[in-house]
């Protein structure tokens, strides 16, 4: 008996064992297939780089305003290919191809989620890459992501912020009425008053106060402009930094007063919020993106908290990456409605009948839900002006396969947004602004905008390095369009 009880243990052992057994077998085969692939594999095409470089040097273009260059590109070799810069160890690739950017960053899972390593002055601007966007994947970033999605950014708390709203819609329709009264013909200049009202929006999310006065408010704003600049900027100080540096100083000196500044300003508005917590003052926000910030402790770092250069640098990102690309696109979307008086028109009767009268007050948000057509104009404007045309570079810590090619390792990985979203085979006509595109019926009806089920537009990215922001942004999209259709008659200048 005792031998048969054995047996019939080991009989079962066996039988569970089997499937995790069968599950490691597969994984090992799909490596070694993988590593077979790889070793037969080529590389992402793309001219040699002494060519691209000549290329750029007859047609007079910088190096940096690759997007052209790509796109050629793609036109000769297809959906990957990749760039080598005579001064890149590493090539840069570009992905076009909506499926494989779904293979490499949904179902890739962790591969492609890291990103390449800085070069100065962003490594200063980032305090060491300790933001969110360049940090790597890993532990730090798991946990400053995760505070930022469950601390400000779930729909319970971004509810707490409809006061604010309201305050910074009333700061923009000042701003644009005040335009046009200065103004005879009463042409406004939109772009730097979204700025400035989303701007004021985020502040005051991320500090709790709110900055009415044009100086400070100026001031962040300014610092904020000066980083985002050097991010696209040639990387000078790529190269024998201690050299360049000395070579380039007075560059380097206003890189490093910049960031001294942003550290001064940014300590002052932290200091202020702290106290109001002390005062227990009634009429501050319950939480504010610093004060996560300031409770969160570093597990995998003895329980530390964040340094303030940390602090800073994640302060500083909240408002970089919310307010250009917010505003860029609620610039593009009026734009649109400019040229289209009839998109406009339908928007408004849609507006009308939610609001129930024609009186001129704000629209209340949580009526926003139920405007069918406003969240079609907003998905075109997003798909045919994606505020980013690629995501920021993602990176490969091995070699890694993509369609055909082999992506080596430490490679730059970019994925054009813009032309995912331009792809005739999936949007008719994909040049025309048509929101009716994505009612039902229409090519882009139910479209999945995180990307997870299958990518037929991408403007926040998607995969694990997505966007954390985008149930906001589309919501001050939803919020500032249809407050502006409903307050003003937006109307073309002639002639431009
Ligand atoms: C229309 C507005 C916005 C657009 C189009 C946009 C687009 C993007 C894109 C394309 C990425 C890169 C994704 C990738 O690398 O794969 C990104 C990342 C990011 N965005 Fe946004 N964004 C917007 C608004 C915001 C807002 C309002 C916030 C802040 C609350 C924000 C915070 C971030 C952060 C922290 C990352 C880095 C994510 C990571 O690396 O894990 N963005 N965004």
């Amino acid at each position: 008996i005792l031998l048969l009880l054995t047996n019939h243990h080991k009989n079962q052992n066996q039988k569970q064992q089997q499937p995790q057994q069968q599950q490691l077998q597969d994984e090992n085969q799909n490596q070694q297939q993988q590593q077979q692939q790889q070793q037969h594999a080529k590389q992402p095409p793309g001219p040699p780089s002494f060519l691209l470089l000549a290329d750029v040097i007859c047609r007079r273009r910088s190096v940096f305003d690759t997007e052209h260059l790509i796109r050629a590109l793609h036109a000769r070799h297809g959906p990957v290919v990749a760039l080598r810069l005579p001064f890149q160890r590493r090539p840069s690739v570009f992905v076009a191809d909506r499926r494989l950017a779904h293979r490499a960053l949904v179902e890739g899972g962790a591969a492609f989620a890291h990103r390449p390593p800085l070069v100065e002055p962003n490594v200063l601007f980032t305090c060491g890459q300790r933001d969110i966007s360049s940090s790597s994947y890993g532990p730090y970033w798991r946990l400053v992501r995760r505070n930022l999605a469950s601390k400000i950014l779930p729909p319970s708390r971004v509810e707490l912020f409809a006061p604010t709203r309201r305050w910074a819609l009333a700061v923009l329709i000042e701003k644009l009425k005040a335009q046009a009264a200065a103004n005879d013909d009463g042409v406004v200049v939109v772009m730097e008053s979204f700025k400035h009202a989303i701007f004021c929006l985020l502040v005051f999310m991320c500090f709790g106060v709110k900055l009415d006065d044009d100086t400070t408010i100026a001031d962040i704003q300014a610092v904020q402009q000066f980083m985002l600049a050097a991010f696209t900027a040639f990387p000078v100080f790529a190269f024998f930094p201690t050299v360049t540096k000395l070579l380039f100083r007075k560059r380097w000196n206003a890189c490093v007063a910049t960031n001294q500044k942003q550290q001064e300003i940014f300590g002052a508005l932290i200091r202020a919020r702290q106290e109001q917590k002390l005062k227990q003052e009634s009429d501050r926000i319950a939480v504010a993106y610093v004060d996560s910030l300031l409770e969160l402790r570093l597990p995998e770092e003895q329980g530390r908290s964040l340094t303030d250069g940390e602090v800073v640098s994640l302060c500083s990102e909240f408002l970089s990456g919310g307010t250009d690309t917010t505003a860029t696109a609620l610039q593009w979307i009026m734009a649109n409605l400019v040229r289209r008086p009839d998109i406009q028109t339908k928007l408004y009767e849609e507006i009308k009948t939610m609001v129930g009268t024609t009186e001129r007050k704000e629209i209340d948000e949580k009526v926003l839900s139920s405007m069918p057509y406003l969240k079609t104009v907003i998905l075109e404007g997003l798909r045919r002006h994606p505020p980013a045309h690629f995501v920021l570079p993602h990176t490969v810590t091995a070699n890694m396969m993509l369609g055909e090619y082999c992506v080596p390792k430490g490679a730059d990985v970019n994925f054009m947004v813009a032309e995912i979203g331009w792809e005739g085979k999936v949007w008719e006509d994909p040049m025309e602004f048509r929101p009716e595109r994505f009612l039902e019926g229409g090519e882009g009806e139910a479209v999945d905008i995180t990307g997870s089920r299958e990518i037929k537009m991408m403007p926040f990215g998607a995969g694990r390095r997505m966007c954390p922001g985008y149930g906001l942004a589309m919501l001050h999209l939803e919020y500032f369009v249809s407050n502006l259709v409903w307050e003003f008659e937006w109307k073309a200048i002639e002639g431009i």
